[in-house]
């Protein structure tokens, strides 16, 4: 250990959208839904997970933080073999909204702010799209804002782009789970010409209209023909949702990630809010799902904090100021 080496940290990190329609493996939002993470160094390791979120997830050195933690350290050259880790977290998993990003960008800024942040926040997104193998959600979760990005199995390039103060995002998530790694499995491996211009035209329009606030031009941009059309069939009325959510004052409405969680763009100062979430909610229950409405905003990315020794607990903090 090296006497850069700070004792405890704590680092709140946002989710994330990735896609927004045509940017597949390009595009991120940062959503202001949180994960917190404490790390500290420790005699021996834990893992406490607060709150029924997380269940499932592994509490020994299996666990994906320990283990990235532990690659920021052996890539730093610093040995901390031993940690304690508290986490809680309002993103659900696998759902869409980025969790397995916010798990490794919240435990590579906790590690490196312990060693003293030795890496860049570049030389962070580097670790993180080399881990995810796309940068749109880590990106997303790391910068925060709107991150353009891409990752071609050595590096990868971002941009920010600042979200229009009048976008809204409402999310409907559904009670079932999808994994990214099924989300992907029914994608072709290739695509024809015309479907892969569709998507570059299409991408470009919507970067262009998030940049320059033309929001009126979200609703030709946001569509996609490389990834939607073969994952509609693992999600009931997700068809129905995308061709018609524009009739019921959407923006724009896509996939969220992989999802199973749909997505729309909606201007802050609309009145047909409420029509919106009816619409995305009877859709869906006519097939049978029942998903949780969520109204959220664009947000900045990861923060993290050293803590002293009187400092209280992840616990405490969450029972105070995130459940209160
Ligand atoms: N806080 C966490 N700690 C450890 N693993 C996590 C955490 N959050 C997510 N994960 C892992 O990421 C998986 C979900 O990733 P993924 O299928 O890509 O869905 P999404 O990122 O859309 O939620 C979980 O099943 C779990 O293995
Ligand atoms: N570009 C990826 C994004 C996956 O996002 P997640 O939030 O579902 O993990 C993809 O579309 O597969």
């Amino acid at each position: 250990m090296s006497d850069r080496t700070v004792q405890k940290v704590r680092v709140k990190v946002p989710a994330s959208t990735a896609n927004l329609g045509p940017g597949f493996d390009s595009l991120g939002m940062a959503l202001n839904l949180y994960a917190w993470i404490d790390m500290a160094v420790a005699d021996r390791t834990t893992v406490e997970l607060i709150g029924d979120q997380m269940n499932g997830i592994p509490t020994d050195k299996s666990n994906l933080i320990y283990k990235v933690a532990q690659m920021v350290f052996a890539e730093a050259g610093v040995s901390i073999p031993e940690l304690s880790i508290s986490m809680y977290s309002e993103i659900p998993l696998t759902r869409g909204l980025g969790s397995s990003a916010s798990a490794i960008v919240g435990a590579l800024a906790a590690a490196n702010a312990l060693i003293g942040s030795r890496f860049s926040t570049y030389e962070l997104f580097q670790m993180a799209s080399r881990l995810e193998k796309h940068p749109d959600n880590v990106g997303a979760s790391l910068y925060g804002g709107i991150v353009v990005a891409f990752w071609d199995d050595e590096r990868a390039e971002s941009i920010r782009l600042e979200p229009d103060g009048r976008l809204d995002v409402l999310v409907a998530i559904p009670e079932f789970q999808l994994s990214t790694e099924k989300a992907r499995a029914v994608m072709p491996t290739q695509v024809a010409m015309k479907d892969a211009v569709y998507n570059l035209s299409h991408s470009s329009l919507l970067v262009a209209a998030l940049a320059t606030g033309k929001l009126g031009m979200i609703r030709h941009a946001m569509k996609d023909r490389l990834h939607q059309p073969y994952r509609a069939s693992l999600i009931p009325g997700m068809q129905t949702l995308l061709d018609e959510s524009g009739n019921y004052g959407a923006l724009g409405v896509a996939l969220s990630g992989a999802g199973p969680t749909m997505l729309a763009l909606v201007d802050a100062e609309s009145d047909r809010k409420t029509e919106l979430e009816s619409f995305l909610r009877g859709t869906l229950a006519k097939e049978g799902i029942s998903a949780k409405l969520l109204w959220l905003k664009p947000c900045d990315g990861v923060t993290a904090t050293l803590l002293a020794e009187g400092d209280e607990g992840l616990r405490r903090l969450v029972e105070k100021e995130v459940l209160a």
